[in-house]
Parts: structure tokens; sequence; C-alpha cells
């Protein structure tokens, strides 16, 4: 009788294995076979019982991560959220009654008026945690348009709430949108306008009677909502989906691969990709869906696109120049992606390292911290592009930051058209040596000497990218390069066992510049 112990992880006594002998038999060497059942090292033939057991013992191990990570939200959260929900929906049947009268309808129609909010996004598919946004349609009648009603009226009654802060409109988008913290949660809140007079609470926008003659804004703005239904509905386990879901969202949060923005996935990529291995690995449990997923992804032949079964076909659409197409559940579109090569490589290069990892299950020393350890920027790269966001006033920030996130595809096009390689860290800090509001970014850079990059040019060409189609107040932007001594502290943290024997074996080989067998991370997949 023995045990199998995580490392550093004093729960890990709590199963306990027989014949823990026997598990010192499992050859590395051998790949793991996926099973319905469970998995199978290729080649050895390991007594049933103890795979079941360590395969039991792995699945607490994950499960209490997931726990220890905050991925479900307390039951107080949820009561904060719902009560969140609730209050817009009041808010926006009090508004599309005003309307009703600013329209000067007659008095029955006014009556009958109604608009709704449906949830779609992490929070429509009940993957949020603590820190995701709620996704919020509104969906409003016939008399209620956006620019005027939506982007006029509904947004002058929301900043007079006392809820309400940090509110401003994001009209250039392709789904144009509101975006506002209510009792400190951010909300994305987009507009959809359907040719009726009254929306019922819970509206089926599949149904085609909603659907007839709305315009493509609407269109576009419905698919966030049609997406997640479809998924719910292709799905075979909603839960198992939704575990999958969770790790895989923490997965790529941490090892730097998300955020749409910047080049990596977004909620609604990683969304499809966790359908499509629940889609064809029914009645499987959580570890062996995260196993299959890392292998398939990380063997994936990019760009065959990712489809699920049941969708509908996508047509030929410029979005298909993407590295890794994904299809937008039921829509004939992709998904937007800002995917460049640099980013490719990495996220390629991570799912392979999830992989590697995963191949480990059985395995004594095995440890789920691994999997999803944070990314070591400071460790890898030598060099760090630093972007600095700063406008002479606070309110005026967030517009700017986004407005300028929403250009980063060109600067990252920039540099690699300039042969250097960036790894864009999504994560914001402040420089508090400044005195303007600031956000700071820290990217990754590759190249042989730091003077190499034209830095005058990318600034040039990026600056005047940022000039055409902006409506707010213009802020600052500077651009430069870095040494890793000048980050912030709490990027330079060093976690120990991962500290590199050669500290002249910096770069990742994903990036094509070298690396080797002394980097903790390169070098195990071509
Ligand atoms: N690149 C995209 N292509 C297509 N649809 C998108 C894209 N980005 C966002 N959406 C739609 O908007 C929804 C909300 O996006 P959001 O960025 O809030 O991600 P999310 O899945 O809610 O994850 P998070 O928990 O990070 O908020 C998505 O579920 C999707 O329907
Ligand atoms: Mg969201
Ligand atoms: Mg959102």
């Amino acid at each position: 009788m023995a045990y199998v112990t995580d490392h550093n992880d004093p729960r890990s006594r709590a199963v306990v294995v027989p014949h823990y002998s026997s598990l010192n038999f499992i050859n590395p060497n051998f790949p793991l076979n996926y099973h319905p059942q469970g998995l199978v090292p290729l080649g050895f033939a390991l007594n049933p019982a103890v795979v079941a057991q360590i395969e039991l013992y792995r699945s607490i191990s994950l499960q209490q991560l997931i726990n220890d990570e905050g991925l479900v939200p307390s039951q107080e959260e949820e009561q904060r959220r719902n009560v969140v929900i609730w209050k817009l929906k009041v808010i926006v049947m009090e508004w599309i009654k005003n309307v009703a009268c600013l329209r000067r309808l007659p008095e029955n129609h006014i009556r009958a008026a109604s608009a709704t909010i449906l949830t779609y996004g992490s929070y429509g598919l009940g993957v949020h945690n603590a820190e995701s946004d709620i996704d919020a349609l509104c969906v409003g009648p016939w008399f209620a348009s956006l620019t005027e009603h939506f982007f006029i009226v509904l947004h002058d009654m929301l900043a007079k709430r006392v809820e309400v802060s940090d509110i401003h409109c994001v009209k250039d988008a392709k789904v144009p949108l509101m975006r506002f913290k209510f009792e400190g949660i951010s909300i994305d809140l987009p507009y959809a306008q359907l040719k009726v007079a009254t929306v019922p609470e819970n509206v089926d926008i599949l149904n085609s009677m909603f659907l007839n003659g709305i315009d493509e804004t609407s269109w576009k703005s419905l698919s966030g909502v049609r997406a997640n239904n479809s998924i719910l509905q292709l799905v075979p386990d909603i839960k198992i989906f939704q575990e999958l879901l969770r790790c895989v969202k923490l997965w790529a949060k941490r090892r730097g691969v998300y955020g749409n923005l910047f080049g990596f996935f977004g909620g609604v990529h990683l969304a499809v990709l966790s359908a499509f291995i629940c889609q064809r690995n029914p009645n499987v449990k959580l570890i062996v869906l995260v196993s299959i997923f890392f292998k398939t992804f990380a063997f994936w032949p990019w760009p065959t696109p990712v489809i699920l079964q049941g969708s509908m076909l996508p047509r030929h659409h410029p979005e298909t120049r993407s590295p890794m197409p994904i299809q937008l559940p039921c829509s004939h579109e992709y998904c937007h992606s800002n995917i460049t090569t640099s980013t490719f490589l990495k996220i390629r290069y991570e799912f392979r390292r999830g992989y590697r990892h995963i191949q480990d299950l059985l395995k004594a020393q095995f440890n789920w911290r691994n999997l999803f350890e944070p990314y070591p920027y400071a460790k890898n790269y030598q060099n760090f592009l630093k972007i600095t966001l700063s406008t002479c006033k606070e309110d005026e920030l967030a517009d700017w930051v986004g407005w300028v996130k929403s250009r980063f595809r060109s600067l990252l096009v920039k540099l690699e058209e300039l042969h250097a390689s960036c790894d864009p860290n999504p994560t914001e800090y402040s420089d508090t040596s400044l005195q303007d509001p600031n956000v700071v970014f820290y990217w990754g850079l590759i190249v042989s000497k730091s003077d190499d990059v034209d830095l005058d040019l990318v600034q040039k060409e990026f600056k005047k990218n940022l000039g055409t189609g902006f409506k707010g107040p213009t802020g600052k932007i500077t651009i430069s390069i870095i040494q890793t001594s000048q980050l912030p502290k709490n990027l330079q943290h060093v976690d120990t066992h991962l500290v590199l024997s050669n500290p002249t074996q910096l770069v990742p080989t994903y990036l094509g510049f070298g690396g080797g067998p002394g980097h903790p991370s390169v070098g195990f997949i071509s």
C-alpha cells in the first residue's frame, strides 16, 4: 500500500493507491493512448486497477485546482450577477417606454412596448468567474434606433445611475456596444433592433419571425447569442464541456495565449475548440478530455479549419486568412482572429508544451500546476518592447487604450516585416513614475541586437494607423526597447524551479531564433 503524490501538495495524501511500485514501470517513452474509459500507456500492460486509481487521483487534484483557482464563482457572486442582469432588464424596460413616449406612439403601443437583455459570452456559457465581464445583448423593437435611442437615450439613463461607472460607447467596432461597470462588474452591452413592436423577455432569436428584415449591424450583434445557443445544443454534455473550457481558459491565460486583440485566442475560439473535443469524445471524463485537447491541437494540420459537426459549412470569407481558422457556430463565417505569424508560433508551441506535460499524467511526479504555470516572460526574453499609453485626463484613458489595443495587430505585423518577433504579453501595467494616467505593456522581443529594429519607423507607421478613425481625444504613445533588468519587479519575479542553468539560452525555439536543450521548455517537439 502506498501513495501517489503531487509534489508540494499536502492534499495528495488523501488518495491511497495500491501497488504503488508498479507506477515505476510506466515507461515515459510510451505515449498515452486515449480510451473512452481512461488512459492507457501504449506498449505496456499496466494493471487497470492501478491506472483507474491514478486517474481518480488526478481527477480529484484537477477538481481541487479548479476550486483553488476560483474558476467556479461562489453562490454570492452568482447572486450578485443575477441581480445586475435583473436590474439591467428593468432599466431597458423603462428605457423603451421612454423611447415610445419620445416617438409619440399611441397609448396602447406604449403599454405594449418592451425590450430585453440576453446574456452570451462566457457568462451565457456558464464558464465565467469573478473577473469575467457580462456580455449582455440589449434587444429592442423597431422604433428604438442604435444611433439615437441606444447610444444617446439609454446611455444617458445608465450614466445617471449610481451603480454605473466608466461608461463609454464603442461605436466603430464590428459589433458596436456600450461598455461600463455596473456595481463593479464589467458589462459589454451591444444592441439588436428587431422589426417587432414587443420583444418578449426570453425572445427566441433563432425564430425567423423575429429576424425578418433586421439590419446588418443587428444581425452581427445577435451572432454571439446565436453562437452560444448553438454550442450548447451541439455538445453532448454541457457540464463536462464547461469544465473543459474552464481548464482550457485558465491554461491560455496563464501561458499568455489569451486575448484576441493581442493576436491570441478569445473566449469564443476556445469555446469552439473545447466543444469540438467534447463532440468527438462523448462519455469521456474530464482528465481524458484535457489530454485529448492538447494532443489534438498540438498536431492539428493548420490552416485546416476547426468546424463543429452539425454546424453550417463556412463560405469562403476574408477571415480564412487566419493561420488558425475556427468556425463561428451557427454561421457561415469564421471567428474573427488577429493571429499573426509570431502569435501562431507561440500558440502552437504552447499546445505542444501542454501535450508534453499531459503525457506524464500517470507518472508519480505529475503536477497539474506545471500545466498551468504562468509564462516566464522575464526568463525567456532579454529584450522587451515597452509601449506606454497615457492621457492627460483619467476618464480619457480607457477609450485611448481600447483604441490602441484594437490596432495592435498592425504593430505586430509591422515588427514581423522588420524581422522582429514579438510575444505580446496582454497584461496591463502602470508606470507610477509618470504623472499622467497611463497603461504600459511589456512585450517579449526577439532581435539579435536591440538597435536592429528601426523603432522610429515602427512608431511613425503605428501612429499614422492610430490617427485614422478615432473620434475621442488622442492620447500619447511611446514605444521603446528595454532590457529584462528594467522590467517592473512583479514581471521580473523568478520562479526558482525554472531558473536556467545556462542564462544565455533565453530564446524560445518557437520563434525560430535558436534556444536549445538548456532551455527548460525547449526542444522536446519539433
Ligand atoms: N473574435 C471574435 N469573433 C467572433 N465573435 C466574437 C469574437 N470576440 C467576441 N465575440 C463574441 O462576443 C462574445 C463575448 O466576447 P468576450 O470577449 O467577452 O469573450 P468571452 O467568451 O465572454 O470570454 P471572457 O470570459 O474573457 O469575457 C463571444 O462569446 C462571441 O460570441
Ligand atoms: Mg465576456
Ligand atoms: Mg465581452
